[in-house]
């Protein structure tokens, strides 16, 4: 375990691709202050970088698929280190992806004391990731990739739900209503961490 990090607040962020997660993110950095890694936005800023690592990264999220674990924690424990000092908790967003994710950061890393599900029907995250890649200029927001984020989603992430559940600190956020009335059922449960 890092020790910088062993009294580390840590949310986890967890839901389909197009649920709201970056957007409640956002909320929660305005309000409370944590510091928001998202898992995407690390690997695409190595992909921006043009580095070979990068090249690789972004063929395997080109075809909706996980890049590899050792990777993805890496980037996130580093993240979290190089704001240990000022961080007042932490938005760990788009991760876990899968079980083993979650074991694999908490032996290294510490554990969650909240994990935000954002829920949202699988035709509303369509439509809206249709909408988002109008303007989003990434290259897995098209149907063809949108269909295999689903999938992998419904397969590998939801079980990761049902483990934290069984140590009672999943809060479910009904992720259909307007933005603002998702933000009030997210304030709640992170009010209730205080
Ligand atoms: N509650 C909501 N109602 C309507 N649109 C939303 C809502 N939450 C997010 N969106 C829109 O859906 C898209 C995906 O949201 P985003 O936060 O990027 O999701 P994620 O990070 O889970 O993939 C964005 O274009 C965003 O503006
Ligand atoms: N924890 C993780 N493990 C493996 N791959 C990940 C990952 N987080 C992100 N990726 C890769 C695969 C994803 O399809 C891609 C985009 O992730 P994202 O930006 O979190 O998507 P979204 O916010 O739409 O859910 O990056
Ligand atoms: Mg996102």
């Amino acid at each position: 375990m890092a020790d910088k990090l062993k009294d580390a607040k840590i949310v986890f962020v967890v839901g389909g691709p197009g649920s709201g997660k970056g957007t409640q993110c956002e909320k929660i950095v305005a309000k409370y202050g944590y510091t928001h890694l998202s898992s995407g936005d690390l690997l695409r800023a190595e992909v921006a970088s043009g580095s070979e690592r990068g090249k690789q990264l972004q063929a395997i999220m080109q075809k909706g698929e996980l890049v590899p674990l050792d990777t993805v924690l890496d980037m996130i424990k580093e993240a979290m280190i190089a704001k240990a000092d000022v961080s007042k908790g932490y938005l760990i967003d788009g991760y876990p992806r899968e079980v083993k994710q979650g074991e694999e950061f908490e032996k290294k890393i510490g554990a969650p004391a909240l994990l935000l599900y954002v829920d949202a029907k699988a035709e509303t995250m369509v439509k809206r990731l249709m909408k988002r890649g109008e303007t989003s200029g990434r290259a897995d927001d098209n149907e063809e990739t949108i269909k295999k984020r689903l999938d992998l989603y419904y397969k590998a992430t939801e079980p990761v739900i049902a483990y934290y559940e069984k140590r009672g600190i999943v809060r479910k956020i009904n992720s259909e209503l307007p933005v603002d009335e998702v933000f009030a059922i997210v304030e709640k449960a992170i009010d209730e961490l205080k």
